[in-house]
């Protein structure tokens, strides 16, 4: 996927409706361009002088891609206010680009929080804590008012210098519909089961829900770097193994995670939407969470700490996975025909093959979900992808 950066004239030093001076770009994604800019209505010791601004062009796109950016700026006007959401303070457009002027904010994304390490063990426990309460503060607020974000990820998280609160940005798959049918929008790294399509037939899907999964998986990014599989489905060996354990497999693949996380990842990550954790009971347990991380000593046997993030692209769809030569490496490097997912390692799960899929005989009434998606997926390979 080519980055936006490309596509746009570099407007750093010009000044936009006379009053917003851009200086640097501060950020770059599929559809933008972010620039620092100074206010210069603003007294220069006033902190509203600060701006992000946020340029996307308009060529080539069909008017209805076009609605879509609208769509992106009303949305976000109507959740803007709350504190956990990065103001956007004016949006205007004219032929070529729309600007959108929002909070500037010094901290730059979540991303960088992570791969810094700052919410890692012990010491990191209250920021973390402090950090994803006020996400899922963010996100409460936009549920509340109907409407879910749907590219929930690091990237799209700004932070506060001190790494303690972040802010919700960049709205641009956002919906205010509840049941959606647009499988694999998104970022497949942050996607629930249901959002990939092949595991719940294609059906519309709960998009609050599907936020909700999304805050699990950065949780564990946030509490250890990494990912714990590249996409909900049962192509990805490591998701096949989660399914099979359930909350064993955080125990096993993080050993210095604490039980009572891995067990709140285990009902946030719940496979089947409507059984898994509202946003209101995620709340309570993160507040009533001991620790996060085990104590010293604790800690069952690590058996691979090579995994890392790397950030990634919002995607339209996704390609296959190719586990069989244990973790890919992959890379965001903005080519169009590259799989862009983060490096994804799971310690100790570099198995090609979900586990028990030779053996388990599955009863397709009584069995569990595990058991009857991994019969699925052994019937699939045997008779093709057309099977069911
Ligand atoms: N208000 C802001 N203050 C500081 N940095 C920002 C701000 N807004 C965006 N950024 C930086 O710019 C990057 C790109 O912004 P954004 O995600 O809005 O662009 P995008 O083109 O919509 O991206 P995507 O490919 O995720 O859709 C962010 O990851 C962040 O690092």
């Amino acid at each position: 996927m080519s980055t936006a950066a490309s596509s746009l004239p570099d407007f750093t030093g010009c000044t936009i409706e006379e009053h917003y001076k851009l200086s640097e770009v501060i950020g770059s994604g599929s559809f933008g361009v972010v620039y620092k800019a100074l206010d210069t209505r603003e007294a220069s010791d006033s902190p509203s002088r600060h701006r992000a601004v946020k340029i996307i062009s308009k060529a080539g796109r069909t008017p209805a891609q076009l609605d879509i950016i609208r769509r992106e700026v009303a949305l976000h006007s109507i959740v803007a206010a709350h504190a956990n959401i990065i103001t956007i303070h004016d949006a205007f457009d004219d032929d070529e680009h729309f600007y959108l002027i929002l909070d500037y904010c010094p901290g730059g994304d979540l991303f960088s929080y992570i791969t810094e390490g700052v919410y890692w063990g012990k010491d990191g426990e209250e920021l973390a804590r402090s950090a994803f309460l006020s996400l899922v503060d963010g996100m409460q607020h936009c549920h509340e008012h109907k409407i879910a974000h749907r590219d929930l990820k690091p990237e799209n998280i700004l932070a506060s210098k001190d790494g303690s609160k972040v802010f919700l940005a960049d709205f641009g798959l956002a919906t205010r519909e509840r049941m959606i049918k647009e499988h694999g929008s998104g970022t497949a790294l942050y996607m629930a089961p249901e959002c990939h399509g092949r595991l719940n037939g294609f059906q519309p899907y709960d998009t609050r829900a599907a936020d909700v999964w999304a805050l699990g998986i950065i949780l564990v990014n946030m509490l250890t770097g990494r990912n714990p599989w590249e996409q909900a489905s049962m192509r990805d060996a490591h998701f096949a193994d989660f399914l099979g354990e359930k909350a064993d497999f955080f125990r096993e693949s993080f050993p210095q995670l604490s039980k009572g996380v891995c067990e709140v990842l285990a009902e946030v990550l719940e496979f089947r939407p409507e059984r898994r954790m509202s946003l209101r009971k995620l709340r309570e347990a993160v507040v009533s969470l001991e620790s996060f991380f085990c104590n010293e000593g604790e800690e069952e046997s690590v058996t691979d700490t090579t995994t890392t993030i790397t950030t990634a692209t919002t995607d339209e769809s996704f390609e296959s996975l190719d586990t069989s030569d244990g973790p890919p490496t992959l890379s965001s490097d903005g080519d169009e025909d590259e799989d862009e997912s983060p490096l994804v390692t799971p310690a100790g799960t570099n198995s090609a093959k979900p586990k028990n899929m030779e053996t388990e005989k599955v009863d397709w009434k009584t069995g569990s979900t595990a058991q009857l998606l991994m019969a699925r997926h052994r019937l699939e390979e045997q008779f093709g992808n057309g099977f069911y």
